[in-house]
């Protein structure tokens, strides 16, 4: 057994971890993550009481239960940077004993649940829909520097697809844990999502700069992956699907389609398409 030194594993003075800013009984083992801090308390006004509310950056946790289900909300802010230390910081807080700096010998499984809002490429599916991802395509380098491995099917489709945008990176590919799917079964749409790493170019839009990549959305929106087609763009669910995969957890992304960007339409009222989501999350985890 390694003990992790304190350069590789930071925590305060009081013994939190380094940027969530929480004690291991801080957290429940159902969770649910958004990006937007001020979604935080959109969620935990369902709770019947919170036992613990902590800021940190752009990293806001409430704890407390419903219906006697304890649950935690969380936010990461945008992007999977956040995701690699949302992730890894909380599963050293139920994984690794943080007194001794040793990984615990039983580790424990989390449930981790992502509500968060998204574009969608597909005609089809009407805007303000919900959808659950059954896969994500990371468009970040994310697991570049980690050991991720995919089979040699996966492997063929993201050398075609690399080929096909003229990538200069490795794309991977994750999926998320069938047992959460399995809840999110009836009523939503499912798809493909494809994570971003920024809002702009990375997603095919153009404001000012023009993207490199001709027609992106386009040629994402035709191309059948080895889960069916791709449906959404948002900038989280591979960075949540690989880490969960890697570190042991269960983890399920479901998004408010927010924006329709081959009708280039955006929804009407958004917060009230994500507030239907977080009401439809609770309803099938109490
Ligand atoms: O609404 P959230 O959960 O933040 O998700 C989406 O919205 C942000 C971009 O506007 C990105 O974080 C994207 O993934
Ligand atoms: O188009 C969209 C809408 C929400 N979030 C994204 O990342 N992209």
């Amino acid at each position: 057994m390694v003990r992790i030194p304190e350069s590789e594993l930071i925590l305060t003075d009081d013994g939190r971890v380094y940027h969530l800013n929480l004690l291991p009984e801080m957290v429940a083992d159902t969770i649910i993550v958004v990006g937007d801090p001020d979604r935080v308390p959109k969620v935990s006004r369902y709770f019947d009481q919170v036992e613990h509310r902590v800021n940190s950056r752009e990293l806001v946790t409430h704890t407390g239960s419903i219906s006697g289900t304890r649950l935690s909300v969380m936010s990461s802010g945008m992007g999977t940077d956040n995701v690699e230390l949302l992730m890894t910081e909380l599963d050293a807080l139920v994984n690794v004993n943080l007194k001794t700096r040793m990984v615990n010998k039983e580790l424990k499984e989390l449930r981790i649940i992502r509500i968060g809002t998204s574009g969608c490429l597909q005609e089809d599916i009407p805007i303000d829909a919900h959808l659950v991802s059954e896969a994500a395509l990371g468009l970040d380098t994310l697991m570049s520097f980690y050991d991720w491995k995919s089979n040699e099917r996966i492997n063929e489709f993201l050398a075609s697809l690399r080929n096909q945008l003229d990538l200069n990176f490795d794309p991977y590919l994750a999926e998320a844990s069938s047992e959460l799917l399995a809840l999110f079964q009836t009523d939503f749409h499912r798809g493909v999502t494809i994570t971003a790493p920024g809002f702009y170019a990375p997603q095919g839009r153009q404001v000012r700069l023009k993207p490199r990549i001709d027609g992106m959305v386009d040629k994402l929106a035709q191309m059948e992956t080895p889960f069916g087609r791709f449906t959404n763009l948002e900038m989280e669910t591979a960075g949540y699907y690989a880490m969960a995969k890697l570190l042991g957890h269960q983890m399920i992304s479901l998004n408010a389609l927010i924006a329709n960007r081959p009708r280039q339409e955006f929804s009407e009222n958004h917060e009230a398409a994500v507030d239907r989501l977080i009401q439809r999350v609770i309803e099938r985890l109490i």
